[in-house]
């Protein structure tokens, strides 16, 4: 009998010169949507998930965490991950139960292409490629970070404004903007909360104009813990490049600049958004978290380098800064190679060292000063995590996805790993330097991990929780250890009856939090519902109004 197979229609051609051709709901057939990067696309809830091992009864809250999830094929072929929708899983942990929720962030841009049932906007951050349906719609996809703020879940990526959502339903309330306090075109993925005075400190580059005009323009907010905004300066970037995180130590916060650059000409001529930057340092901007004023940034310097993520950041006794992060010895982002040079191979990416630097800054240097690390740990890997409680502290433990290309992996059952060889977990002190590592096997990998704290105020005294991806059998679980004994093995492991897809970052938030702030903002509560933002941005109104500019500042 013949196959099934031999009957597939013939199909007209679903990319045309890397263009959208069809109108089929088909995803392009290259690595980025296939295999483990196959769009999951699902939202739903399963009540109580499958455990082997203990969930320990004193986890009462929910781990929140966002992957990129294209809804719908995108216009161009050779897309990136980066482009994806925001989709927010959430992991309601209770009594040694854990139950699942996962939700799309409804962004302006999610609902502009449901009503079209089809991909509007073009390029990575190019609004040059996109529909003409799309203009004047916020592009962000609302797909890097996830983070709890008085009583609401903000959705983040940082070309755009945040999202809020509901943190027991995950239902998208609507664009935020700190009740119309904060309407900068573009809000980082990495605000920082200040765990002693309750504040969010958080910036936006690229942040003039429309925000997508290579503006050297750089607002740095603080919110207080009543929400209301405290400070806000403009400051300027020697150039228009990546900043991804931050850190923030009790009196300053530290932007670094990434070696990533963008240029209006050649996104105008339909090119990528960034170009790496070999040639360029890697830059080290210091603000002062109170009565900062544009002229009081001092950027430091040093040798090319790509900026990951930041472990932690605080003042010695000096009154120097100690800024601790990950920095790869070439460009990561292989899919925004130089001007005039091809894509990179994953091959080369798969390549790079990405250790862990500790920077010691005088704030009182002479701008454009260089600068040289003060230690290297001497591992490789990224997506650091510390006990949150020590953010602008001195710390000791950090946590981290580790890059290991001694042990053995299944090339064969798994292909490329999908989103990097991350096939252990380690933890790691300052003080004693390596304290163990996990591996899980050929033929896992691991997702960004959650440090979750116990009843006691001891660094470090806590789980660790993170999603490990099955490459070979397409699955997920979520690991949950004892963070000081992760050589020991999980002491649970939730299972997933499915995979979801490589995930950014996330957080865990205490039950008691979700409570006390439901009862704050419930209806005819002492705050009452989180409002969304009731008016178009700045750019969009210039837009409407016809007075739109294109490059420069404009606030
Ligand atoms: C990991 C960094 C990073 C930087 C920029 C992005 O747009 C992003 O989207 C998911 C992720
Ligand atoms: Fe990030």
């Amino acid at each position: 009998m013949a196959h099934l197979f031999a009957f597939t229609p013939i199909e007209e051609p679903n990319y045309v010169n890397g263009l959208k051709s069809s109108k089929k709901t088909k995803f392009p057939s290259t690595g980025m949507f296939q295999g483990f990067n196959l769009p999951s696309r699902l939202e739903g809830n399963i009540f109580d998930l499958e455990v082997t091992g203990t969930i320990p009864e004193d986890i009462n809250g929910t781990f929140y965490r966002v992957q990129t999830d294209h809804r719908l094929p995108p216009m161009y072929e050779d897309d990136i991950q980066f482009s994806g929708d925001g989709a927010v899983s959430a992991f309601r942990f209770e009594n040694g139960h854990c139950d699942f929720t996962h939700r799309y962030v409804q962004t302006d841009r999610f609902k502009a292409e449901t009503k079209a049932r089809k991909a509007l906007f073009g390029k990575y951050r190019n609004l040059y490629t996109d529909s003409e349906m799309a203009k004047g719609v916020i592009r962000t996809v609302s797909n890097t970070n996830v983070l709890f703020w008085r009583g609401m879940l903000l959705a983040m990526k940082e070309d755009g404004p945040p999202f809020a959502m509901d943190p027991a339903t995950l239902e998208t309330i609507g664009r935020y903007d700190f009740d119309g306090q904060v309407v900068s075109p573009t809000f980082t993925a990495h605000p920082k909360i200040d765990p002693v005075t309750g504040e969010m400190v958080c910036f936006g580059y690229q942040a003039g104009g429309d925000g997508h005009d290579a503006s050297c323009d750089i607002v740095v907010n603080t919110i207080d813990k009543n929400g209301v905004k405290i400070e806000e300066t403009w400051y300027k970037a020697p150039f228009c490049g990546m900043i991804h995180d931050c850190g923030i130590s009790e009196n300053y916060l530290v932007l670094p600049l990434t070696p990533l650059k963008v240029s209006l000409e050649r996104m105008k001529k339909g090119g990528n958004h960034f170009a790496w930057d070999p040639n360029e340092d890697q830059w080290y901007g210091i603000v002062p978290r109170r009565g900062g004023k544009p002229e009081d940034i001092v950027w430091l310097r040093s040798e090319n380098g790509f900026h990951g993520h930041v472990a932690g950041c605080y003042e010695n006794e000096d009154g120097h800064i100690v800024f601790d992060l990950t920095v790869a010895d070439d460009n990561v982002f292989f899919f925004f190679p130089p001007d005039n040079a091809p894509r990179e191979s994953l091959q080369k990416r798969n390549k790079l060292t990405s250790d862990t630097f500790r920077w010691i800054f005088d704030p009182k240097a002479k701008t454009k000063s260089h600068v040289k690390p003060a230690r290297l740990f001497g591992i490789s890997g990224e997506f650091s995590r510390i006990d949150d409680r020590f953010c602008t502290k001195k710390y000791n433990h950090f946590w981290q996805l580790q890059i290991d290309p001694t042990k053995k992996y299944d090339f064969e059952k798994c292909g490329s790993p999908a989103g990097g060889l991350f096939n252990a977990i380690g933890h790691f002190t300052w003080d004693e330097g390596i304290k163990d590592v996990y591996w899980a096997g050929p033929t896992t990998t691991f997702q960004e991990p959650v440090f979750v704290p116990r009843n006691t105020d001891v660094e470090g005294d806590g789980y660790l929780m993170c999603l490990l991806n099955h490459l070979d059998v397409l699955r997920n679980d979520i690991l949950i250890f004892d963070a000081l004994h992760l050589a020991k093995g999980p002491l649970a492991v939730v299972r997933l009856p499915f995979k979801l897809r490589l995930g950014l970052h996330g957080n865990f938030v205490d039950q008691r939090d979700i409570e006390a702030w439901q009862e704050l903002r419930k209806e005819n509560g002492e705050l009452g519902p989180v409002k969304p933002a009731s008016k178009p941005l700045p750019w969009q109104e210039r837009l409407l109004n016809g007075t739109n500019e294109t490059n420069g500042a404009t606030h």
